[in-house]
């Protein structure tokens, strides 16, 4: 149950246990696997008292179980919910709001490295839209403060609030709170936050966290003698952002050498920092880019994703795969882990778990890797192993393949009918209702082939024990998956051919219809960058394989939608562009680079016309040229986007 102070915020934030009972919320603390049954209305109850505990210092789930459990589950629902879409509010205390002299709002984040890097291709983008030379801009990385968020103008002090209206604290200035290196008043944007070593050593056996510490400091009621004396201590402080130590540098300085500037930024300041924020410094290219309702596009925050555990584990289970491989999957002690509760793991390979002793009772590392069930990387203590003879599903026995154990009953194996099936409508994408439980039906029911599900109707589906509800959606589902337009490179991937994955079947129409590649040579799959010799005669025959079903279903009328770069006739997206460069150039000469992007199938020529597809422009390029690019319809790319286009990216 809550406290009295806990139901207070709630109340206080305009909340109440309408949609959500009390109850109901404390158990979905508890067992937060829960929430993926919970209704829409229970989910955005829960996520709005959440937070409003969380900002009143009182925070009941770790922030990790807030953004990969519960807000996750928001975003898989309704990406575009508009809870999603704005800066979650501070609850309002008692006192009046009042407008922020500026705008003041939450950050986009990133937990990869990948990420930052395609945040970093967006402003490559906008800069060279601007036509600025990317690799001339300064990037500033700072450590994100986890404090409490506040705005001095000077005259009055400011809580975030909603990132439009917060309250005037201007009191807790009164109280003798100080800025950090006792910097002067009206230095903007920043936090209020306290001494990590003096937390410890003094506050920590009246406050459960730094939080709850905070909060209390902009109370308006007095002051609890701790945090009084924490203020006059200068262990609580307003740390205005403008004073952060930051580290900055180019764009290729900084992803470079990330991780170690990451780290030391993290470590720079004795105070709670959950991430580095990372911006860009450029004014014009700052408000050029803007912000959505809930961040600023130039500005990103990353996190990491650290934990790792050590876990026992009780069993490990063959599980047959819709390619007849069988997949080791151990069964572990259920364990926390950045959020999520993980209670299975899958080893690679079955000679993985001879090699490394994976059996009932090892102890193994986890880390989580983003994935719902993850890899098994490091044994820690090995135990016996157990190798199956036959497979799970259907009793045949089973052979090795390399380090693989194989069901090599392919055509009556249950798993890999039913895997096979379960994978045509998840590859599609443009259905729902056609996961293992309901595909684990229709199999019972005799269905052995996606294009018998096609032809199934409501009173079909009925006698198979669906409800009439579902049934009818069943059916809207089909109709759904035919008539939404699909690239035909994905309906390809959806028959699930050993080695053509959505990226192989998008690689090979580049080059070929998708009528053709039943026609096609293995000389003519391996002509394709990406694709090896070995690997071809095992493509046809997996195409030939699926000719019958392929034709069934075409039969049956799917909207596909063509792969655009047939014309070019190779995968490449400089192929059968016009090139035109300017400036100086930093990683070749203009004719090497020239050459290199010819032999990928790109013409290069000297001056700009309507014809030119890019002006790749290096430095010291005026802005009248570029403009006149620009108007006779040039893309302006800088040189590291061409460099990335030339290694076979998108931009
Ligand atoms: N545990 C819970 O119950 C709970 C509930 C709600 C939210 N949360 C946590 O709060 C987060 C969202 O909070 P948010 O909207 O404040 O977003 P955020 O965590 O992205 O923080 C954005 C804020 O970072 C601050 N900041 C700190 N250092 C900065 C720097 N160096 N430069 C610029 N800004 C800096 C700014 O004040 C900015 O407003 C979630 O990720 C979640 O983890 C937790
Ligand atoms: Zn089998």
């Amino acid at each position: 149950m809550l406290s009295k102070k806990q139901k207070d915020l709630v109340f206080g934030a305009a909340l109440n246990f309408d949609n959500l009972s009390e109850e109901r919320f404390c158990e979905l603390c508890r067992h937060p696997e829960r929430i993926s049954n919970a209704s829409d209305e229970e989910l955005t109850g829960f996520l709005q008292i959440a937070n409003a505990l969380y900002r009143g210092g009182e925070p009941v789930i770790s922030d990790a179980d807030y953004d990969f459990i519960y807000l996750a589950e928001l975003k898989a629902r309704h990406p575009d919910h508009p809870l999603l879409e704005s800066v979650e509010p501070e609850p309002v205390f008692a006192g009046k709001t009042v407008d922020l002299p500026v705008i003041m709002l939450s950050t986009d984040k990133a937990y990869s490295l990948d990420d930052v890097e395609r945040w970093g291709a967006r402003i490559e983008k906008a800069a060279a839209e601007l036509g600025k030379d990317f690799t001339r801009l300064t990037f500033k990385v700072t450590p994100k403060l986890d404090g409490y968020a506040a705005y001095d103008d000077g005259n009055l002090f400011y809580t975030r609030g909603d990132g439009r209206k917060g309250q005037d604290i201007s009191r807790v200035f009164e109280r003798g709170l100080q800025v950090a290196h006792q910097g002067r008043r009206g230095l903007g944007a920043g936090e209020i936050v306290v001494s990590r070593s003096y937390f410890d050593e003094k506050l920590a056996e009246f406050f459960d966290n730094p939080r709850n510490f905070q909060a209390s400091v902009i109370k308006e009621k007095e002051l609890d003698t701790h945090a009084e004396q924490a203020i006059l201590d200068h262990a609580a402080v307003f740390y205005p952002f403008a004073l952060l130590p930051s580290w900055t540098g180019s764009w290729s300085a900084l992803i470079l050498d990330f991780a170690s500037i990451v780290k030391d930024i993290w470590n720079k300041v004795d105070y709670d920092v959950d991430g580095v924020i990372l911006e860009i410094v450029d004014d014009e290219l700052k408000q050029y880019m803007g912000a959505t309702r809930h961040h600023h596009r130039w500005q990103l925050a990353y996190k990491e994703n650290l934990a790792t555990a050590e876990v026992r584990i009780l069993n490990v289970v063959p599980q047959t795969s819709r390619s007849g491989r069988i997949t080791p999957v151990a069964e572990l002690e259920p364990t926390r882990l950045s959020g999520a509760l993980l209670s299975r793991a899958t080893a690679h390979h079955y000679k993985m778990v001879l090699d490394k002793g994976i059996g009932p009772g090892a102890l193994i590392r986890l880390a989580r890797s983003g994935e719902v069930i993850p890899k098994i990387e490091e044994v820690l203590s090995p135990a016996e192993p157990r190798v199956p003879t036959h497979c799970p599903s259907c009793g045949h026995e089973l052979i090795w393949d390399n380090d693989y154990l194989l069901c090599p009953n392919n055509l009556a194996c249950p798993a890999q009918i039913s895997n096979s099936m379960e994978h045509f409508f998840r590859v599609l994408k443009n259905n729902d209702g056609f996961g293992a439980a309901t595909i684990k039906k229709l199999y019972a029911h005799g269905i052995r082939r996606v294009d018998e599900i096609y032809r199934l109707g409501t009173e079909q589906f009925e006698s198979m024990g669906f409800g009439p509800k579902q049934s009818q959606n069943l059916v809207d589902q089909l109709a759904r998956s035919r008539s939404e337009t699909i690239d035909d490179w994905r309906f390809l991937a959806a028959f699930g051919v050993f080695r053509m994955g959505l990226g192989n079947c998008e690689r090979l129409m580049r080059h070929h219809a998708l009528t053709d590649v039943f026609a096609l040579s293995e000389a003519d799959i391996v002509a394709i960058e990406g694709f090896a010799e070995k690997t071809a005669a095992v493509i046809i025959e997996g195409f030939a394989n699926i000719k019958p079903l392929f034709d069934t279903l075409m039969a049956l009328g799917f909207n596909l939608q063509p792969s655009q770069n047939l014309a070019a006739n190779t995968g490449h997206p400089l192929a059968g562009k016009s090139l035109v460069f300017t400036g100086t150039l930093h990683s070749g000469t203009r004719d090497e680079l020239g050459k290199q992007a010819k032999a990928v199938g790109a013409k290069v020529g000297s001056s700009v016309s309507a014809k030119t597809d890019y002006l790749i422009a290096g430095d010291n390029v005026g802005a009248n040229k570029i403009n006149a690019a620009r108007e006779k319809g040039v893309t302006v790319i800088g040189e590291q986007a061409f460099l990335r286009l030339l290694a076979g990216e998108t931009l």
